[in-house]
């Protein structure tokens, strides 16, 4: 399964907490290397809920940390009481390198960008396929939110009692999206949850919807068997209703994460950079290479319509990355 290590550009060696006292002490060694290493499982009101080795401590930010906080994800390294007991508090002294941010504007009127999830590699886009009617342009642009934060995108599609994926499914064709379709029976048989964890296993993914698509519903089914140990019911006994954060949950036998976060109305796009969106279209990147500076690709000079016309790659791949970059122009109801 994937490794949660840091970053292996970083230089800083890998430490463990030296508990027996054992080490010889000098005064040259490197700056918390008595630090331990944690896995950042929710934020409420400032204060981090951390797994550190099988226990779940609170802890705060460190003032040499500066602006930099942590968000659920981060690995990050921690000093002070690691006991997790009742009122302790312990301090984030470092946030290890991150292998993936997932970003949002709360909306596009809003100037901060927020980092909402760090270090996962699959976003799973939750859909109602009736009740809520589907939103296809808060699909396109939570997949373009995907793309642009290198995460694989993957389509949940629930409530097929409801109504038939074919519609939906036909326009994310061409994208070669993975999906999976679940159904009310599926839920009560344990099949929509087996399936879904197919799609999971060995890797963090986040998971994003608008209200009333069954988000909650699913991930129950999915982490069932933590919550029924009162496992993670330590870590969201506190304040899950009010808090605005994402919680990361362990899949069973520790064969992933599955990262919640708070329902979305929309999915503001401002920091989204066309070139990374690209990225994600193998096929299409070097066509890019003929473009004028800054192109936006919709335009009357940009290469791509000579790469594909050339028959380099498929005119509907042209034709599914407009319409995802399109997206970012926000439109009434997004
Ligand atoms: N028919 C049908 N209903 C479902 C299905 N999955 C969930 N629901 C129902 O849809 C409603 C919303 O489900 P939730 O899991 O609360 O949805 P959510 O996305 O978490 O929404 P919020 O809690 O508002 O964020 C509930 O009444 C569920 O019972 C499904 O596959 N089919
Ligand atoms: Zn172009």
């Amino acid at each position: 399964m994937r490794r949660y290590g840091k970053n292996p550009d970083e230089d800083d060696v890998r430490v463990r907490p030296n508990r027996k006292g054992n080490r010889p002490r000098t005064n040259i060694r490197p700056k918390h290397e008595d630090a331990a290493e944690g896995f950042v499982l929710t934020v409420d009101r400032g204060r981090l809920h951390v797994l550190v080795e099988d226990r779940t401590i609170v802890a705060m930010k460190a003032r040499e940390l500066g602006r930099k906080g942590a968000v659920v994800g981060d690995r990050v390294a921690v000093v002070g009481d690691l006991s997790g007991a009742k009122d302790t508090l312990a301090r984030i002294v470092r946030v290890e390198g991150r292998s993936s941010v997932l970003r949002r504007t709360a909306d596009d009127d809003d100037p901060y960008e927020r980092v909402v999830v760090a270090n996962a590699d699959q976003l799973a886009i939750v859909t109602a396929l009736a009740d809520p009617e589907p939103r296809p342009r808060l699909i396109d642009r939570c997949l373009v939110a995907a793309y642009d934060a290198g995460l694989e995108p993957l389509l949940v599609l629930t409530k097929s009692d409801l109504a038939s994926a074919d519609k939906l499914l036909e326009s994310y064709g061409t994208l070669g999206v993975r999906h999976v379709v679940t159904s009310r029976e599926e839920l009560a048989d344990g099949g929509a949850a087996e399936r879904v964890r197919e799609q999971l296993t060995g890797r963090v993914t986040a998971f994003v919807g608008h209200s009333g698509v069954g988000k909650t519903t699913l991930v129950n089914a999915l982490v069932e068997r933590q919550r029924a140990t009162g496992h993670v019911n330590a870590v969201t006994g506190r304040g899950r209703h009010t808090t605005t954060s994402a919680l990361a949950l362990p899949l069973p036998d520790g064969s992933g994460w599955v990262i919640d976060t708070p329902g979305v109305r929309s999915f503001g796009l401002n920091h989204i950079d066309p070139s990374r969106v690209i990225h994600a279209f193998p096929d299409l990147e070097p066509g890019t290479e003929g473009c004028p500076r800054a192109c936006s690709h919709d335009e009357q000079d940009c290469a791509l319509d000579q790469w594909v016309s050339d028959g380099h790659a498929d005119p509907q791949r042209l034709y599914s990355l407009r319409r995802l970059l399109a997206t970012r122009e926000r439109r009434e109801g997004d």
